[in-house]
């Protein structure tokens, strides 16, 4: 064998950086930080309200003067920015989602709530008609059930200015409509809402991960057996979030995202490597599931577990974590 001796044992012992603590403090590649933290929120309409969501243990669907409570912590924490996601009551539902750019819908007034009791936390709305649409699908549909791309698209604008217009830091569209991220970013400049991000969820993958968030929102028992195939993506593809990813950074992007996390890692470690552009990842509400399940049945071990799916992330690349963990996590950050 032609390779040099000095590769070889016992010349190199991996082992030895791995002996102390402190060595191998010296050599860790990568940190979590509660600066890589997002927290998705559920916002209801109502006063003192707080409702627990089954599949998601931990988690509660909170009235606005409570959210403001959920967030005075958020901030002492010093959790960057929440993603905010409104329950809405069903009589507000519509073919045509009307409700999803109402000035005065929950989404538009939590916003509004929260800059003005927290201007440093930074509010992300979520932009797509799912919660707003009586079937539960991302868009408008035709007779046959199709979601019609650019009708969508035109009231995702709408959506996405509704949000600005609220104070919204950054419009997050999770949709997957073809060229909305340009239609929004034009909507945007043209209304000189110059400085709103929008943070695309680029590659959001057709996934069975998103179950306990459907029940969070209520948009679960309107789907009724009916998939997202025809405008999320095929969990079996890589190349084509590569494409996804280019067109929404052509389109106006400031940052794009992963959906689901864990299972999509390479994916998260692709689109960081090829585009070194700001990288999200959301670990779903099927990941927390998971998690939570086997955490309460005692069998696997709370903290260390959770930190090291946190963790994993931030070795793929992602410079933050859309995450329901991500309170805990902060804390846990702030003990150490
Ligand atoms: N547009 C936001 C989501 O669909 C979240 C999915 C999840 O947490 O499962
Ligand atoms: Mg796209």
């Amino acid at each position: 064998m032609a390779q040099s001796g000095l590769d070889l044992f016992p010349y190199t012992r991996m082992r030895r950086m791995r002996r102390d603590d402190f060595s191998r403090r010296l050599m860790s590649e990568n940190q979590l930080s509660v600066n890589d933290l997002i927290y998705p929120v559920f916002v209801l309409e109502g006063e003192n309200r707080r409702e627990a969501i089954e599949s998601m243990p931990g988690i509660e669907r909170l009235s606005i003067d409570l959210l403001l409570e959920e967030a005075k912590e958020l901030v002492t924490l010093g959790i960057p920015a929440v993603a905010i996601f409104p329950v809405t009551p069903t009589e507000k539902k519509s073919l045509h989602a009307e409700e999803a750019y109402n000035t005065e819908g929950l989404a538009q007034r939590t916003t509004r709530a929260l800059k003005e009791a927290f201007p440093e936390l930074g509010v992300i709305t979520d932009v797509a008609l799912d919660p707003f649409t009586t079937h539960g699908q991302d868009g408008i549909i035709d007779d046959s059930g199709y979601v019609v791309n650019d009708v969508t698209t035109e009231i995702l604008v709408q959506q996405a200015l509704s949000h600005a217009e609220a104070g919204a830091d950054i419009v997050a569209p999770s949709d997957m409509m073809d060229g909305r991220i340009a239609a929004i970013r034009d909507g945007l400049e043209q209304q000189g809402h110059v400085h709103t991000r929008i943070m695309a969820y680029s590659a959001k993958y057709a996934s069975s991960y998103y179950g306990p968030f459907r029940d969070a929102v209520g948009s679960a028992g309107n789907l009724k057996g009916a998939d997202k195939k025809t405008y999320q993506m095929d969990p079996a593809n890589s190349d084509e979030a590569i494409r996804e990813v280019a067109l929404d950074l052509q389109e106006g992007a400031d940052m794009v995202m992963v959906k689901p996390g864990m299972p999509y890692l390479d994916i998260v470690k692709r689109v960081k490597t090829e585009f070194g552009v700001p990288t999200f990842a959301y670990q779903v509400s099927g990941e927390y599931a998971m998690h939570r399940a086997a955490i309460d049945n005692g069998w696997l071990a709370e903290q260390p577990t959770i930190m090291e799916s946190l963790l994993a992330f931030k070795r793929a690349g992602a410079d933050g974590i859309l995450t329901y963990f991500a309170k805990q996590a902060a804390q846990w950050l702030q003990q150490k």
